[in-house]
């Protein structure tokens, strides 16, 4: 009788959330060969293989479809909304087993915290070991196998090359990083920036005024992740210079196009209301803003982007973007 090797078993992957990300991430990672469980919270009929946030992609073989959290696997992607992810980390704490580390997939900070999603991981899963993921990366393009690369960033440097060697395949490219913070800094703040970015351009003040924008974010992105404990070179990587090119002139970017609508004179709450996918942007704005203000960071681009969405300024004032300063050093 054959026994099996248990050195030959298979990786097993499990995602938390089948968005968009969560979707395309389990169709990245399936091309590792690993055995991939998609965690969705709504049930879908037997059988099921196209989600509905990708709907022209369909799953590969090795990705099963789960309502169960795991108990185990080598590695957890938590692909939620950053507002859903304390509650979902604290109800995953409760099967996961204390030494599999958990991957943070999320961009943005949480409302009324202003915590970065490793920091609301270390209240709800403490001591678990914990990376983020984040780049320049639209999902549909990851789940077609379209050739893309992200940063994965771990405190520990060596748990962050274990595990891009993990999830790294020939079309979705991994660099590791222990800068941690400045990527989920930049990630959180890119939306916001992308937003301000199609504000920009909806109100007709010009790709100069853009090119200016995402150019200028990069300085207070830097400025951002150096008072939380990150590092402002980290700014020019994927997770910050990458994702703001994408994002700030992608039209497949939610917050971009959020912005587009905003920047042309549509109310936020009609745009939100046709919408059922997230932008992170609109809650990570406020909560960017509170950040730089308790930190005592100039962030004019995160304070200006917050008022646009919260009614203080109109698109008419779109300008305070950029211009409402003296001019100073570059
Ligand atoms: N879509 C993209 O291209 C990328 C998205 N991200 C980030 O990934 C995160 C998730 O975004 P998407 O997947 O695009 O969002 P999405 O809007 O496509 O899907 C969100 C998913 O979360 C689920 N969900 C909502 N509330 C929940 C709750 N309370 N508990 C559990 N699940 C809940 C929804 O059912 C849905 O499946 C965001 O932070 C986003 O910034 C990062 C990189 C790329
Ligand atoms: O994070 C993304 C690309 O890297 C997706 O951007 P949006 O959430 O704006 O669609």
């Amino acid at each position: 009788m054959k026994t099996e090797d248990p050195s030959m078993t298979k990786p097993h992957i499990a995602v938390i959330g089948a968005g968009a990300w969560g979707t395309a991430l389990a169709c990245a990672t399936a091309a590792t060969g690993a055995d991939i469980t998609l965690w969705m919270r709504s049930p879908v009929p037997p059988g099921t293989r196209v989600l509905p946030r990708l709907p022209t992609v369909r799953l590969p073989e090795n990705v099963t479809i789960t309502g169960t959290f795991p108990q185990s696997a080598d590695v957890v992607l938590l692909v939620v909304p950053m507002q859903t992810l304390r509650d979902v980390s604290t109800r995953l704490e409760t099967v996961l087993a204390p030494s599999i580390p958990v991957i943070t997939c999320c961009k943005g900070l949480e409302e009324g915290t202003s915590r970065l999603p490793l920091e609301v991981l270390a209240e709800t899963m403490p001591g678990r070991p914990c990376g983020v993921l984040s780049g320049p990366n639209f999902a549909i393009e990851v789940a077609r196998g379209l050739p893309a690369a992200a940063t994965l960033a771990c405190a520990e440097l060596a748990l962050a090359v274990q595990l891009t060697e993990l999830l790294n395949t020939s079309s979705f490219r991994l660099y590791a990083s222990d800068d941690p913070k400045g990527v989920q800094l930049a990630g959180a703040a890119k939306n916001v920036v992308a937003i301000g970015a199609g504000i920009t351009i909806g109100a007709g003040l010009g790709e100069n005024a853009r090119a200016a924008l995402i150019t200028r974010a990069v300085a207070e992105i830097g400025r951002l992740a150096e008072a939380t404990g990150g590092r402002a070179s980290t700014i020019a990587g994927l997770a910050g210079m990458g994702d703001l090119i994408l994002t700030c002139t992608g039209r497949g970017s939610r917050n971009y196009s959020l912005g587009l609508e905003l920047g042309e004179g549509r109310p936020l709450a009609d745009i939100l209301a046709a919408r059922t996918t997230v932008a992170e942007g609109v809650h990570t704005a406020p909560a960017m803003q509170a950040l730089a203000r308790a930190t005592d960071v100039s962030a004019p681009i995160m304070e200006t982007v917050t008022r646009l969405l919260a009614g203080e300024f109109t698109p008419d004032d779109a300008r305070h973007l950029l211009l409402d300063r003296p001019p100073t050093l570059e």
